[in-house]
């Protein structure tokens, strides 16, 4: 999911359109559902709906959402179900009226479920581990019983929330005639940052975002992370920030310049863009170690770009420099081979990955990509993807290069073998369904029909984004290697998420949590 929060300078102008422009741009982190809440003299005017940001937020809906700040969301289906009630933002009227975007997810919903409806009367009624959040907030909001609350009393709800709450999630929040808010989990493994835009008279404009492409493309600078376990208050008159948790193990999740955030985008100090290239030749290294130990030669390199999320972003209108494409460049070029765009994609077909059901996706790689025989025919070709998730989409790319004349299928990819549930916000297969799951290379390679598969090295992963900012120490490899930063995973959890990510289930309605044995700390 993409978050967003902005508070104009002035009172008079309203921060719909820029929010729903900042939105589009954050359009390829989630395309199920969006929406929007702004606030004008203590009102919430509210719009979200599932769909694209472009259909959902026409002139006429636009119109009505008045006020000079506001919050906005757009949703991609995690754990929950993709029904109308799900569409974020949230809100909640007491205490003080608060409206609630979030991207992440919980890993101790039950607990906070159970504690929510016996001890805080508080109904939830969705599925959603972000209105729990919310309810969270609220309650620690309500203990202070005073009638107006300061930034004090919102940090100290923050710090108890961060306490009770487990899990990855980079929140946005706004309170009715008083400000917005930022925070971020403990181990900051989900991104949001903020910017400032110096208006004419002297004031400034405050954004949040997941991704910095929104502060650039609206004319916002000064573009900082918001810190693990920090959370920032922007009222109109003050800004104030505070870490409010000693800071356990800062770790982002790699999977964000893997392939899950805008290559034009900064994340913790490292460009998107600047990491994917170093993929590119660290894979390069190990290819030539592989190729030469196995005496394999390679004509030609072609990258594959199977995904459609870039279709309504603004990156529609030309090809998206998306990780395979960035990473096999470099690669081609150190390993001083051609590069050539073998697969070209139909750019007006329907999003794979999210097709319900195997066999949809199957048929639809083929609709949606084409291979030409010139690049492939007669030729030992090197495949480069940013990753191997089911090995779905993977198998029938090869099976194309195949086709239309390729006499050795080499693919590399640009992470390691995804072998464990991602829990933290990005949504990934059971394990069972993972291609790598209780398989080696050799036998994932076959599973394909590869002749080879080469992966990137986890070390040369973690180093890819580790070169541009020294001080990023630790990251969420929790797919990769299944050690859980939050360290409150159990197997127990896992076969919850599995049950509830499994194809089957994903259909049909959600499935409850087991009760952990983790109480709630009082705070
Ligand atoms: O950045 S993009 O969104 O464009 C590409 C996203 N990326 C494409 C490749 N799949 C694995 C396909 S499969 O190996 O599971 O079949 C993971 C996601």
């Amino acid at each position: 999911c993409g978050i967003l929060g902005l508070l104009l300078h002035s009172p008079t102008q309203d921060a719909a359109v820029e929010i729903c422009e900042g939105l589009s741009l954050l359009q390829h982190r989630g395309q199920d559902a969006c929406g929007v809440v702004t606030c004008a003299k203590g009102r919430f005017y509210q719009c979200k709906a599932n769909g694209m940001v472009r259909d959902v937020f026409d002139k006429k809906a636009v119109s009505k959402l008045i006020g000079s700040m506001g919050i906005g969301h757009v949703r991609y289906p995690t754990a929950g179900s993709s029904a109308h009630s799900e569409a974020q933002p949230f809100y909640v009227n007491s205490p003080y009226g608060i409206v609630f975007a979030h991207n992440g997810n919980l890993t101790n919903t039950q607990d906070l479920k159970r504690f929510l409806d016996f001890e805080a009367h508080r109904h939830i009624n969705t599925e959603s581990d972000s209105e729990l959040l919310l309810n969270i907030f609220a309650n620690n909001l309500q203990k202070t019983g005073k009638f107006r609350i300061n930034e004090e009393d919102i940090f100290t709800a923050i710090k108890d929330l961060m306490i009770e709450c487990k899990g990855g999630y980079a929140c946005v929040a706004m309170l009715a005639g008083f400000g917005i808010i930022a925070f971020r989990d403990p181990c900051g493994i989900r991104p949001v940052g903020m910017a400032v835009r110096h208006t004419n008279d002297g004031g400034n404009d405050y954004l949040f975002s997941s991704e910095s492409v929104v502060a650039d493309a609206a004319g916002f600078t000064e573009w900082d992370d918001v810190k693990a376990g920090e959370a920032i208050i922007i009222t109109r008159t003050s800004v104030s920030r505070r870490t409010l948790v000693p800071n356990k193990t800062f770790a982002p999740d790699i999977f964000e310049w893997v392939y899950f955030a805008r290559p034009d985008s900064v994340l913790d100090g490292v460009s998107v863009y600047r990491s994917r290239m170093a993929m590119g030749d660290l894979l390069a290294e190990e290819v030539r170690r592989v190729l030469d130990m196995k005496n394999i030669e390679v004509d030609v390199v072609i990258p594959v770009s199977t995904s459609q999320r870039w279709k309504h972003s603004a990156y529609s209108n030309r090809q998206v420099p998306d990780t395979s494409r960035v990473a096999a460049l470099n690669l081609a070029q150190k390993l001083n081979l051609p590069y050539r765009e073998g697969f070209v994609k139909n750019r007006y077909v329907d999003r794979t990955f999210i097709m319900p059901g195997q066999q949809m996706r199957r048929k639809n790689v083929r609709r949606k990509l084409n291979a030409m025989a010139l690049e492939f025919s007669g030729k030992s070709v090197l495949i480069v993807d940013d990753s191997i998730v089911r090995g779905t989409t993977s198998k029938e790319i090869i099976q194309m290069a195949k086709d239309v004349g390729a006499v050795k299928v080499i693919f590399a990819s640009c992470a390691p073998p995804i072998r464990y549930s991602n829990v933290y916000g990005i949504d990934m297969p059971s394990r069972n369904e993972l291609i790598a799951y209780h398989r080696n290379p050799s036998q994932i390679a076959e599973a394909l029909g590869a002749d080879l598969v080469i992966y990137q090295t986890l070390p040369d992963l973690v180093r890819s984004v580790q070169q541009f900012n020294p001080k990023l120490e630790a990251f969420d490899c929790s797919v990769f290697t299944g050690e859980y930063v939050t360290g409150d995973i159990d197997e127990k959890y896992l076969e919850w998420v599995e049950a509830s990510r499994s194809e089957k289930a994903r259909l049909s309605a959600p499935v409850t949590e087991p009760s952990s044995s983790i109480t709630i700390p009082r705070p």
